[in-house]
């Protein structure tokens, strides 16, 4: 059997098991519902999940009143707990399939050892499709009615869906309001997303690598089979070639010495890096900063350009400034002015661009976001566009030099792990 092909609106991140071998038989717990609706009006399930603010977007489940314990045994719901929560046509809620029986004994042999039990799982649905989802969670909960558990449930393509940590750092802040820490050497994720060959996706695996715990499928942890090998795609920092010169050619200084005023252009894919490079090189030696997306218009950004060089500083036009025509509007302003216009090129693919832009709008460590104001997600056409109207800068377009940077991290240990993690989420 081959796994079911489901489309990025529908569900992702869970998935039916894909690999190894497939149960001949399901495993109905319930075929009908056991007593309508009103079952769940002694379940043991509720949903505790807030309808607004920042977090909306991570539903928030409790069965029975887990406790919050430094070991957690984590688990995927789709393909590793149950078969596929997936919601079908003419299937009632209250029906599932453990993923293999040994399933619900397992979770209670965990409990009983001391682990928190928690469950950790993607489901962007569409409207309808998520309040059907929501319905089936108590069924299952009902059928585990000795093993307290906590189910955080990602219902949007942010920075709670696995790969990204989100839903690991509310299960950190919740457990610290009971004052525990988790020990990540003693803690676990089990997932069906593990990249193997025929896995949907290695995203679980990716999640249990970001959170630096121990990681397992469904096969290796409930059946003991041996590891299978893997392999991880998508876009990770690893792959950024390493000793490149910051700065190329590097045969002379990033500022002219003694500083006279000129016009800086930066070309770049959003995200790349542009404005931190401003704050760490130019800003000190009092380069203007002209950016577009704070004064909001081109007209806006070349009047800023022409007040600075006329108050005879230098300034930086920090946009993207992709092609020939838009650099026109600031070669044409330097050259009136008399005063020289250099082009910085930020070398960097489209892919780091992309990760810097999930880094910043949704994984930055606090202590940058208390500094920085929040950056929503720039959207992925904004890169799409930037790449098909590229033209790369010419001298001969007007520029007494062009430099190209090539990107390196700035940062505390902090920084640089979070930024280290995988961030991408499937498909994008
Ligand atoms: N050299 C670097 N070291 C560490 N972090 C960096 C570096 N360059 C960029 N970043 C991070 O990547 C994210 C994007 O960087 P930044 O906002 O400077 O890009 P930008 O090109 O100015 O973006 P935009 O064009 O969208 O304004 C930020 O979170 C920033 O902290």
């Amino acid at each position: 059997m081959s796994p079911k092909k489901r489309t990025a609106d529908d569900l992702d991140g869970g998935g039916e098991p894909s690999t190894v071998r497939q149960p001949k038989k399901l495993f109905p717990i319930f075929s009908e519902p056991p007593s309508g609706p009103e079952r769940n009006q002694d379940a043991t399930f509720r949903w505790i999940s807030p309808a607004l603010g920042p977090n909306r977007t991570c539903l928030h489940g409790l069965n029975l009143s887990p406790k919050s314990s430094p070991k957690v045994a984590a688990f995927d719901l789709d393909g590793c707990i149950i078969q596929s929560s997936f919601p079908k046509k003419g299937i009632p809620p209250s029906q599932f399939h453990w993923w293999r029986p040994s399933v619900p004994g397992k979770l209670k042999e965990l409990h009983d050892q001391g682990y928190s039990i928690i469950i950790i799982t993607n489901q962007a649905l569409r409207s309808a499709a998520l309040a059907d989802w929501r319905k089936k969670v108590p069924f299952i909960a009902a059928a585990l009615p000795d093993v307290p558990f906590r189910l955080l449930a990602a219902t949007a393509r942010d920075g709670f869906r696995k790969p990204m940590p989100g839903m690991w750092y509310e299960l950190v802040r919740i457990f610290a309001q009971d004052s525990v820490r988790i020990d990540l050497q003693e803690s676990f994720f089990v997932g069906d997303a593990a990249g193997r060959a025929g896995d949907h996706a290695g995203t679980d695996r990716k999640w249990a690598l970001n959170v630096n715990i121990p990681f397992f499928t469904p096969e290796e942890y409930f059946l003991k089979l041996p590891t299978a090998s893997y392999t991880l795609q998508g876009f990770h920092v690893s792959s950024i070639p390493k000793d490149v010169p910051l700065i190329s050619p590097t045969s002379t200084p990033l500022l002219p010495a003694p500083s006279a005023p000129e016009i800086v252009l930066f070309v770049g894919f959003p995200a790349l890096g542009k404005s931190s490079f401003y704050r760490t090189h130019f800003e000190p030696a009092g380069y203007v900063h002209v950016n577009q997306d704070t004064l909001r218009t081109r007209d806006k950004c070349v009047k800023a350009a022409l007040e600075a060089v006329q108050n005879g500083k230098s300034c930086v036009v920090d946009n993207t400034n992709r092609d020939a025509q838009t650099r026109k509007h600031f070669v044409n302003l330097a050259q009136k002015s008399d005063v020289p216009i250099r082009c910085v090129v930020f070398n960097g693919s489209i892919e780091l661009a992309w990760h810097n832009n999930l880094y910043r709008a949704y994984n930055l460590p606090p202590s940058l976001v208390e500094k920085n104001p929040k950056r929503d997600l720039v959207p992925y056409t904004a890169f799409t566009s930037f790449r098909a109207q590229y033209e790369e800068p010419q001298l001969n377009e007007g520029f007494t030099q062009i430099r190209k940077v090539n990107w390196t991290f700035e940062g505390d240990e902090e920084q640089r792990q979070r930024w280290s993690m995988w961030l991408q989420i499937d498909g994008r």
